[in-house]
């Protein structure tokens, strides 16, 4: 427990669970603590998937070329117009590459609609040409001379044959929007916008990760690889394509076997078939409840959409166990995803003995009212899921550095669990520590970075590479 003193009500001093509750808290304790044996049986089983994901066979981890085939060189520049559709947020930039590794942004966050889960496509896309069409006319009044290059970030898994082309592999993330799976999510956004005659043009469709790999290498040439730990989670890096035996005898003749291409992993569908993660009774119900049971098994045991969750389920079987909340009124807690990742996030922030703040949070998210054992167990439970979340996140970073022999890398990463959840850079740090079994007295070869906006700079500096290709007559896709 790591909470400073202060008492404010000094009889509430917590001594220990009761004796039931203690042996359910060692159960959950075990199943939900990730030893260094468990993180090196992990990721050796995460570099021969990579392997499997890049061959012609393909394995469980999608490996999607992404078609950005050149480091940026930092000296791109140039104004783009960069959208971001993520699975909490929508996000509009406007970036202006200066060159010299540097770049400025303008940018407006719009909250996706409750509904947008399970809407059409029809709304999806005219909801994200709308936001367009305000953004451009707050940031261009006097309108364009020509269309402005747009850099589409969705962050789905969907494979590319080139790099003006998104076929929307499988939803994740809790999205069900009927007509979009196996299509080209591109032309779906190019006739939206132009039915709302927006001066816009969709230059390249890329994945966050791959925006956040290129953006972090654009202002850090030891960026090796491209994470997020957000809504969801995923990683990018550049392999090279001879080492992608799946693309063999289908790339154009500009391009050879050392030819850099970037990778977008999607390796939230790592172990789908259930080998190594430790998956407990509750993660096995947040996947058979969730709109695509089997797939994401690695995303739905570390990532933001899901932590709140699991953290309900394991408080509701303690509840049906009459060991904690008892005749208490259990309608808030019976409901999916009524904690979102904010929730345990916040119990793991309170920094009072006698956890006031879990009580208002309780009180606030669930409409309970929590005596001072069931404040520790909450927040025993938050510590447990949260250092699950950072352990289990280090994996496809050290299975990625194992693949392509890194011995040091800066791994820039983004998202709300990397930025926001209370101590997640600390345990991922130790995490690597524990894998890699490096000495206490020696600097970290490989850590873990704050990324530059992948989402934002990363599609406009993308978008700049491939206009530059194209320039050149370069090939961006597949031969034709
Ligand atoms: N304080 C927090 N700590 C950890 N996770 C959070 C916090 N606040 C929100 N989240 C979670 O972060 C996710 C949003 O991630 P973010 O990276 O902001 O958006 P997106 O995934 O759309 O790119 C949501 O699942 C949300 O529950
Ligand atoms: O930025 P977000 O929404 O958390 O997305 C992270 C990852 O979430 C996964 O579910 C997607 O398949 C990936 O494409 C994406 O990179």
């Amino acid at each position: 427990m790591t909470t400073a003193n202060g008492y404010q009500n000094s009889e509430e001093k917590f001594t220990g669970f009761n004796d039931e509750l203690q042996k359910e808290v060692d159960v959950i304790t075990k199943d939900l603590t990730i030893s260094k044996e468990i993180l090196q049986k992990i990721t050796n089983h995460f570099v021969s998937e990579l392997e499997k994901g890049l061959s012609k066979k393909g394995g469980n981890i999608p490996m999607i070329p992404g078609w950005v085939l050149d480091f940026p060189t930092g000296n791109e520049t140039g104004d783009y117009l960069a959208i971001d559709l993520g699975g909490t947020n929508l996000r509009v930039v406007l970036v202006k590459l200066r060159g010299n590794r540097k770049f400025d942004t303008v940018s407006s966050k719009y909250s996706l609609p409750d509904n947008i889960r399970t809407a059409t496509a029809d709304e999806l896309f005219t909801f994200i040409a709308d936001c367009l069409k305000k953004f451009v006319e707050q940031e261009y009044p006097n309108g364009v001379s020509e269309p402005l290059p747009l850099g589409f970030t969705f962050s789905y898994p969907a494979s590319q044959n080139s790099i003006t082309e998104g076929i929307l592999q499988r939803w994740t993330k809790g999205f069900d929007i009927k007509g979009m799976e196996g299509k080209d999510v591109v032309p779906m956004l190019q006739d939206a916008i132009k039915h709302f005659h927006v001066p816009i043009e969709v230059v390249a469709l890329i994945n966050d990760t791959t925006g956040t790999l290129v953006a972090s290498m654009y202002t850090d040439s030891e960026t090796k690889m491209g994470l997020i730990f957000g809504t969801g989670c995923n990683g990018a890096y550049y392999d090279v394509v001879g080492a992608i035996p799946k693309l063999e005898g289908r790339v154009d003749t500009d391009v050879n076997d050392d030819t850099p291409m970037a990778i977008n992993c999607e390796y939230g569908a790592f172990d789908n078939e259930h080998l190594v993660l430790p998956r407990t009774k509750y993660d096995i119900q947040i996947d058979e409840e969730s709109p695509r049971p089997g797939q994401q098994s690695n995303e739905k045991m570390m990532s933001g959409y899901y932590l709140g969750e699991v953290l309900r389920l394991i408080l509701l079987d303690l509840a049906s166990k009459g060991l904690i909340l008892k005749d208490q009124d259990l309608e808030n807690l019976k409901k999916p995803f009524v904690l979102d990742t904010s929730f345990p996030a916040q119990v793991e922030e309170d920094p009072f003995e006698h956890l006031p703040n879990v009580k208002e949070l309780v009180k606030k998210f669930l409409n309970l009212d929590v005596n001072l054992e069931e404040r520790y167990v909450i927040r025993r439970l938050a510590e447990l899921i949260g250092e699950r979340s950072s352990r289990l996140s280090i994996c496809g970073i050290a299975a990625i550095c194992k693949k392509r022999g890194y011995k040091t890398a800066h791994c820039a990463a983004d998202g709300s669990v990397y930025n926001k959840y209370p101590g997640f850079k600390e345990r991922a740090a130790k995490a690597l520590r524990d894998l890699f079994e490096w000495s206490d007295d020696q600097e970290d070869p490989i850590i873990i970075v704050p990324a530059e906006d992948g989402s934002g700079a990363g599609a406009a500096i993308i978008a700049a590479l491939t206009q530059a290709r194209l320039k050149k007559g370069l090939s961006v896709g597949v031969k034709k």
